[in-house]
């Protein structure tokens, strides 16, 4: 699913007012009579008190149709317009009249005026600023933003959490409403996603508002949400007459005294995935428990016991997934070094390697062209630099990956792959995840993909997309503590069979209902 700017969207705007030959207020009317139905399918007429704040835009505008709407079916409402702006919008001065005309005299709120009673049982519909939010909000405009904060009543947002901009950070946090849900026009918006903005949007929906398909379908998009939706369709099936040769022979390079384990589960991990063949390449020291672990995947040992020296192997690998548990070790760096000096297979390279890497970016030049870099928040700051916030990341990784040709994942509650200017922002997962070996699992799984024929930028999508499934499926048995990066393992298989399950989890609407 695209994720458009705002800029987009205006324009998408524009295009279904010319081509389905409607006014601007009708697509309002059609816009807020969507979050009319969603409201009152829940509420069914109860009688609780509805807080409408509206701003003197159109995201105010929306606000006031809506108003309206609940007026004529009855419910107990108040109308708040804050008045930040001289500037109102045709659309909404337009629905204010509505609203005298049905004897609804709103409270306008200016600077100095008090702020009206909100109990914790009301419920708070937040229309103040939409996407076109542009500067900071004026001092008493957060302290109103900060009164529905503080009220604990239930916040459902028009189309995003006011005080949001769209496309950069927010400067002061006390500006922004905290949602608890909401109601987003016709696609999901980039912030809901981001650590630093999505924790405003507790649950988020999006409302089909019919805009322009033609117009959207031809937008060039930076990112993309990615559900079920995108990533079947790259399923590749299994065929009869094939044999373990054609899905690929993966080499997981990695491992060091205490840290075999996640060589184990790399290995575990890319064989599930489908990987016809598996062999790890380890210290000495991992021979025994590896074999006895993992009896299907095959063996070539380092001639140190400790750690990775040299690396040497006989085999021809389709791709290898390198780093994990691997150590920063002087020797290591060393053979890292060599083994990179003269490798053209690709990489999907994760963990210690990626640190290594850091710490000599000369390194960098040698890694294949659209290997993949797989590192956590801290990883990602020593190979790119830090960040001011979330919009800054997402341009330095985007630089980053462009100028070394890769594929670089930044891991998270929503995890972004990026290449060549684009962005694929995953939907599934959970927080039960975050625990050893996880990203061990992943890394085993991208490699296996690659080795199964998928291109290096699906492969990690794909993974990615599995991961978080297998993990969602997994959580449901054991709950969020118990669940072990072996348990993401177990239900690999489940993923790939949820992929052809069209009762649920068929898209990311459905993952946050
Ligand atoms: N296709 C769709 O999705 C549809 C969208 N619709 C709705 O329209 C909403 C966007 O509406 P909008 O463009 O009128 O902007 P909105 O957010 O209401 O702000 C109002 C104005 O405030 C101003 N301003 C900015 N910052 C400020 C500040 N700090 N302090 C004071 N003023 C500030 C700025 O004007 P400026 O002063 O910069 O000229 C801005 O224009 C959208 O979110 C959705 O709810 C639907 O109705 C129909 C279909
Ligand atoms: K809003």
């Amino acid at each position: 699913m695209k994720i458009f700017t705002a800029q987009q969207i205006y324009e998408a705007d524009k295009s279904t007012i010319v081509n389905q030959q409607i006014t601007s207020d009708e697509l309002m009317e059609r816009a807020a009579t969507q979050l009319f139905t969603w409201l009152h399918s829940r509420l069914q007429g109860a009688p609780v008190k509805i807080h409408l704040f509206c701003g003197i835009g159109n995201n105010g505008g929306d606000g006031m149709v809506l108003a309206r709407h609940l007026q004529e079916h009855g419910y107990l409402i108040g109308v708040h317009v804050v008045t930040y702006s001289e500037k109102r919008s045709q659309d909404f001065l337009l629905n204010l009249d509505r609203l005298k005309e049905r004897k609804i005299w709103p409270n306008f709120i200016g600077p100095n005026d008090e702020l009206p009673k909100i109990d914790k049982e009301d419920i708070i519909v937040d229309a103040i600023f939409g996407i076109g939010l542009n500067r900071t909000p004026d001092d008493w405009v957060i302290k109103v933003i900060q009164h529905l904060n503080n009220s604990r009543a239930f916040i459902l947002s028009v189309d995003i959490p006011s005080g949001l901009f769209v496309d950069k950070a927010p400067k002061n946090e006390d500006s922004i409403v905290r949602a608890n849900h909401v109601l987003s026009f016709q696609a999901p918006k980039l912030i809901f996603f981001l650590p630093q903005t999505g924790i405003y949007s507790n649950q988020w929906e999006i409302l089909d508002i019919g805009l322009d398909r033609d117009y959207l379908n031809s937008v060039d998009n930076v990112y993309e949400l990615i559900g079920k939706n995108e990533v079947l369709p790259w399923y590749k099936p299994r065929e009869k007459f094939s044999h373990k040769g054609t899905y690929g022979h993966s080499l997981i390079i990695g491992g060091s005294y205490g840290k075999i384990g996640a060589v184990i589960l790399a290995s575990d991990a890319c064989l599930n995935t489908g990987s016809g063949l598996v062999t790890a390449y380890i210290p000495t020291c991992g021979y025994i428990p590896m074999q006895t672990a993992l009896p299907e995947a095959m063996v070539i040992t380092d001639t140190n016991e400790k750690m990775v020296s040299d690396i040497q192997f006989d085999i021809t690998p389709t791709v290898i997934g390198l780093g994990i548990g691997i150590g920063q070790d002087n020797i290591t760096t060393g053979a890292l070094k060599e083994f990179l000096r003269t490798n053209k297979t690709p990489l999907v390279i994760d963990a210690d390697a990626l640190n290594i890497i850091s710490k000599n970016k000369e390194f960098l030049k040698m890694i294949p062209a659209q290997s993949v870099l797989t590192p956590h928040p801290k990883e990602l700051e020593r190979l790119i630099g830090s960040w001011q916030d979330d919009f800054e990341k997402l341009d330095k990784a985007k630089a980053f990956s462009k100028q070394y040709d890769l594929i670089l994942v930044i891991k998270g509650a929503h995890t972004i792959t990026l290449y060549n200017g684009k962005g694929y922002i995953n939907t599934t997962g959970n927080p039960g995840m975050a625990t050893a070996g996880s990203g061990d699992v992943l890394t085993g799984m991208i490699t296996g993909l690659i080795a199964q024929g998928y291109d290096s930028l699906r492969a990690t999508v794909f993974a990615i997309y599995l991961h978080g499934r297998s993990g969602d499926l997994a959580v449901e048995q054991c709950g969020y503590q118990a669940l072990t990066a072996s348990e993401i393992i177990d239900f690999i298989g489940d993923a790939f069979l949820d992929l052809f399950n069209v009762q649920e989890g068929s898209g990311p609407q459905e993952e946050m209902e």
